[in-house]
């Protein structure tokens, strides 16, 4: 084992650069340069980006923000080597299958495990089917070609991180690609991840809009540097994993990250308080002609809306809980509320097609297993009908992006008289509700009530 150890990063995306990044450059500040990150990326949408980063070795400005708008701005050392695209991903293929590669984390998107509500791997999907066939569109089929060097060349064991908000992100992906390599024939990886590999869940948390150009004029204000890799993200960082790597890890507990045996309270209350009603925000806002996020929690009805989901049916879910779910409840819509961050309802409404069945369907099924219509929770799915039902007319403001979307057919639903009905008896979204008379009944009746609340978007929903 030599002292240098390579955390693998596949996701080049903004939010790694805000959060797993920024922990592993604060370790090194402490004096331990034990561990640094190769970062690369599947798809080639990130290549300009990685190209910059090359050029400038690595190092960014990260930029946060507090609720007050105070401005921080830090260099961020701990990419040390940046891995360029191309259709084989053959530099992330050489990185991986070394040994100094301990962990190899990832950020791929929620859209990007390809789940049913059921969170078995969706094989019906083009991408798996893909893949599946040897290319290389997700992370699955890059960790099989991955893997399979990373054998050839004496197997070291290695941990796969998952850093995606999905519930329990570490045992789904697990789950999802040992399907895709039983899928794929190929038992021995299957048998090879089984023994050499680990997936410990893990909750992350800090909310990083895509950068606009003005971080790099502030970047360069303030710092007088030429940045073209500059990211932005509010003041606020959690991270919890649970503390399972196979071949070691960096001391991250030195930097404030909880390693804990089980993640499952942080990363329930995570998903549905936080990205549940993050992404209903941005639906509602949009629904009514806003761009951001902060102005769109700020309108006192989407607020409420936001408040009642959480506060009747998703806190009787999750308690008891360790966490002070009330707390975590307000200090959530109070960092959305933050006017200094300025996220898009287009990047916080993406992938609405894999938040639903991931981040609430659970909460609906929950609340008729203990007996509660879960009103409030219903809200959401009419929210993003109404939402889809604008891009279906194309009278979205901005490109709807969702990486499980087949536009061609949803179109067509959505050009038919019973478009809702459709769209509740869609077991992807839904599962066994779609069948459920009773859920149907109540989702129509939350649209026809937000049908109302849109004509008066200033009224408050209750009292539609
Ligand atoms: N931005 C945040 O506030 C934030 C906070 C917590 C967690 N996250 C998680 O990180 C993810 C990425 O966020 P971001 O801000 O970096 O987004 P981003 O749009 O900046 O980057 C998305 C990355 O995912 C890749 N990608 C997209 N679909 C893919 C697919 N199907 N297969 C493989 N790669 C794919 C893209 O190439 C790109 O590298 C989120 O979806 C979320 O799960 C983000
Ligand atoms: O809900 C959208 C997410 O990207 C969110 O910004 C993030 O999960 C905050 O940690």
């Amino acid at each position: 084992m030599t002292n240098q150890s390579v955390w693998m990063h596949i996701g080049a995306g903004s939010f790694h650069r805000a959060h797993q990044a920024w922990y592993l450059h604060k370790l090194r500040e402490q004096g331990d340069d034990s561990w640094s990150i190769a970062l690369g990326n599947i798809r080639n949408d990130a290549a300009p980006l990685l190209k910059q980063l090359a050029a400038q070795e690595g190092e960014y400005v990260l930029e946060t923000v507090t609720p007050d708008g105070e401005r921080a701005y830090e260099t961020i050392t701990s990419l040390r080597k940046i891995l360029p695209w191309d259709s084989n991903i053959s530099a992330l293929v050489e990185q991986g299958a070394k040994s100094e590669t301990r962990v190899i984390g990832f950020t791929v998107t929620e859209a990007g495990y390809y789940l049913t509500p059921e969170f078995e791997l969706d094989l019906t999907q083009p991408d798996v089917q893909a893949d599946v066939k040897g290319d290389i569109r997700t992370i699955y089929g890059a960790l099989a070609r991955i893997l399979t060097q990373r054998v050839a060349n004496g197997g070291a064991p290695v941990t796969l991180l998952n850093c995606d908000n999905l519930r329990h992100n570490g045992e789904r992906f697990r789950h999802g690609f040992l399907a895709f390599l039983t899928a794929k024939g190929d038992n021995a990886l299957a048998n090879w991840v089984r023994e050499n590999t680990t997936s410990p869940n893990t909750m992350v948390d800090r909310i990083t809009p895509r950068p606009t150009p003005d971080v790099a004029e502030r970047v360069k204000a303030a710092t007088g540097k030429e940045d073209g890799a500059s990211v932005m993200a509010e003041s606020f960082i959690q991270w919890v994993i649970e503390d399972d790597f196979i071949a070691g890890r960096p001391a991250l507990e030195k930097v404030g990250v909880e390693l804990v045996e089980s993640v499952l309270p942080w990363e329930e209350a995570k998903i549905r308080i936080l990205n549940a009603t993050h992404a209903a925000i941005a639906w509602a806002g949009t629904l009514i002609g806003l761009n951001y996020i902060d102005d769109s929690t700020r309108q006192p009805a989407i607020y409420q809306l936001a408040y009642d989901y959480v506060t009747q049916d998703v806190m009787p879910s999750l308690s008891p809980s360790p966490l002070d779910l009330a707390d975590y409840r307000d200090v959530v819509l109070a960092r959305f509320s933050n006017p200094y961050i300025k996220d898009t309802n287009q990047r916080v409404g993406a992938d609405g097609l894999s938040k639903i069945p991931g981040m609430v369907t659970p909460t609906l099924r929950e609340c008729y297993q203990r007996g509660a219509e879960p009103a409030a929770t219903a809200v959401l799915p009419a929210l993003f009908f109404l939402f889809l039902q604008r891009w279906a007319s194309d009278d979205l403001p901005y490109t709807y992006q969702d990486g499980v979307l087949q536009a061609d057919a949803l179109r067509q639903q959505f050009s038919r008289s019973d478009a809702l009905n459709a769209f509740l008896s869609d077991s992807a979204l839904f599962g066994e509700l779609a069948q459920d008379k009773a859920f149907h009944a109540l989702v129509t009746r939350s649209v026809a009530d937000l049908q109302l609340w849109l004509k008066q978007p200033e009224r408050m929903l209750a009292a539609v």
